[in-house]
């Protein structure tokens, strides 16, 4: 990397942590914050700032004392009693849950019972069967007009992740590796990420990217888990996993792995990243100009390099291995073309859709979340609840073949299966 190109990723970042503050519609969405949580200034808070049609208007937590300090910090106007008092304010349109996925269903539920429009963290819920009882919900199904719900998949919203996907052929693709290192300071023994009863596990909590990557890059699900290795946590806490690898088949053959890790080195920073690569093609005589009867085929491995937070910084890299060989498969010629591209806004790639440096994954996605919101066409990305389901059922698939099983239901579902039946 360049000097200029260095200094250009400092402004960037800076701008994406104080990004210019917009004026606020007279129509602006008002949102409510489920808990005091860590993620909430990243993922709403900051992104709010530069939405003309977004307030952040109030916050609960389970302690009212916490919220008012989280209120003072982040400017939040409205400081609430409870989860429950935010659902009944008529002022709030919206609710941000980035509660541990195990209190997802109970909360999603309700909010959307209370016809407020959900953007739920990441992973929407702990384990397949709630999110066929979430997305499946008749207050979604069977309304005329129904409230939003989405799984914040914050990275899957950028332009970069645009740029991605136009150069795959997923038919091709013989094999996928997506990767996600993150050092064991980011969370404690203790953190709510390897609590089994909230819906802990380094699967869930961080492999959920590298499975969307995979399911993502094939356009399809899997038909089986063949392996899945998991390694668990030092007793008390050892239903749940720190590491995790696991490998899929797809319905064209290809194979699709996972690799990941909550407990990497503190020491080493290895940035998420998905490769693909693809089988051999037959290119045409119009791409590569070659002798009449000769064959050309054209090998494409494509790494996305911080897949998972790539405005920050991320890098593209296409290698495209030519072959030409005679008709009686004779080697003629080989070459390498490598090129390296990056998507910062969707000017770039040619989409004309906003956008900003200062726009981080999630601020990608709350544009499109309001975009929905209010009935417009956006980009087009968008995480539906059958996505959501499907990406809940690899993640059991993994649970379940490796042994340590799927994480826990919500007491409130067998409540909600009941009021179902009635
Ligand atoms: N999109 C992203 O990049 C990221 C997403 N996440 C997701 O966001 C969610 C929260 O993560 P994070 O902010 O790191 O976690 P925190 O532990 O900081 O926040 C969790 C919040 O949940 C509330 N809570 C309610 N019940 C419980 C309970 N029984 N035990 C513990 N907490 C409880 C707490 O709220 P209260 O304030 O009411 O006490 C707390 O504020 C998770 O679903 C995680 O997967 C996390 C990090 C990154
Ligand atoms: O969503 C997330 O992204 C980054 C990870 O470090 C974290 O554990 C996870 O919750």
């Amino acid at each position: 990397m360049g000097i200029g190109a260095f200094i250009a990723g400092l402004r960037r970042n800076w701008l994406q942590i104080h990004p210019p503050v917009a004026p606020k519609e007279k129509d602006a969405i008002k949102i409510g914050i489920l808990g005091a949580a860590t993620i909430a200034p990243m993922a709403l808070i900051t992104p709010a700032l530069s939405h003309p049609g977004v307030i952040v208007y109030a916050v609960a937590a389970r302690d009212k004392a916490r919220a008012a300090a989280f209120a003072k910090t982040h400017n939040i106007p409205v400081v609430k009693e409870s989860y429950d008092a935010i659902l009944d304010d008529p002022e709030i349109t919206a609710v941000y849950i980035p509660l541990p996925g195990g209190l997802h269903f109970e909360w999603a539920v309700k909010a959307l019972a209370k016809g407020k429009h959900v953007l739920l963290e990441k992973p929407s819920v702990p384990n397949s069967h709630e999110a066929e009882v979430l997305f499946h919900h008749p207050v979604l199904t069977s309304n005329p007009s129904p409230p939003v719900l989405l799984e914040a998949f914050h990275s899957r919203f950028t332009p970069a992740w645009k740029l991605f996907q136009s150069l795959l052929s997923p038919q091709d693709i013989s094999h996928v590796l997506a990767t996600a290192h993150v050092p064991s300071f980011v969370a404690k023994d203790t953190d709510i990420r390897f609590n089994f009863e909230i819906g802990g596990g380094a699967l869930l909590d961080l492999g959920t990217y590298p499975v969307a990557a995979v399911r993502s890059a094939f356009g399809a699900e899997p038909t089986e888990c063949v392996d899945a290795k998991l390694t668990a946590m030092a007793p008390p806490y050892e239903r749940c996993d720190h590491s995790f690898r696991a490998k899929f088949s797809f319905p064209n053959g290809g194979v699709g792995e996972v690799d990941g890790t909550l407990r990497a080195s503190n020491w080493w920073i290895s940035l998420p990243t998905v490769t693909v690569t693809h089988r051999p093609v037959t290119v045409s005589s119009k791409e590569v100009k070659v002798e009449a009867g000769n064959l050309v085929t054209k090998t494409r491995i494509v790494t996305f390099v911080n897949f998972m937070f790539a405005p920050m910084y991320h890098r593209i890299d296409v290698v495209d291995e030519f072959v030409v060989t005679t008709p009686s498969n004779q080697l003629v010629k080989r070459w390498t073309k490598k090129e390296t591209k990056k998507a910062y806004t969707f000017r770039e790639i040619g989409v004309d859709q906003p956008g900003e440096i200062y726009w981080t994954t999630y601020r990608h996605m709350l544009e499109q979340f309001v975009n929905k919101v209010k009935g417009r066409q956006g980009t087009g990305v968008w995480v539906n609840g059958e996505d959501s389901v499907n990406q809940a059922r690899m993640l059991d698939m993994i649970y379940t073949k490796d042994g340590l099983g799927p994480r826990p239901e919500s007491k409130y579902l067998k409540e909600v299966e009941g009021q179902l039946k009635e």
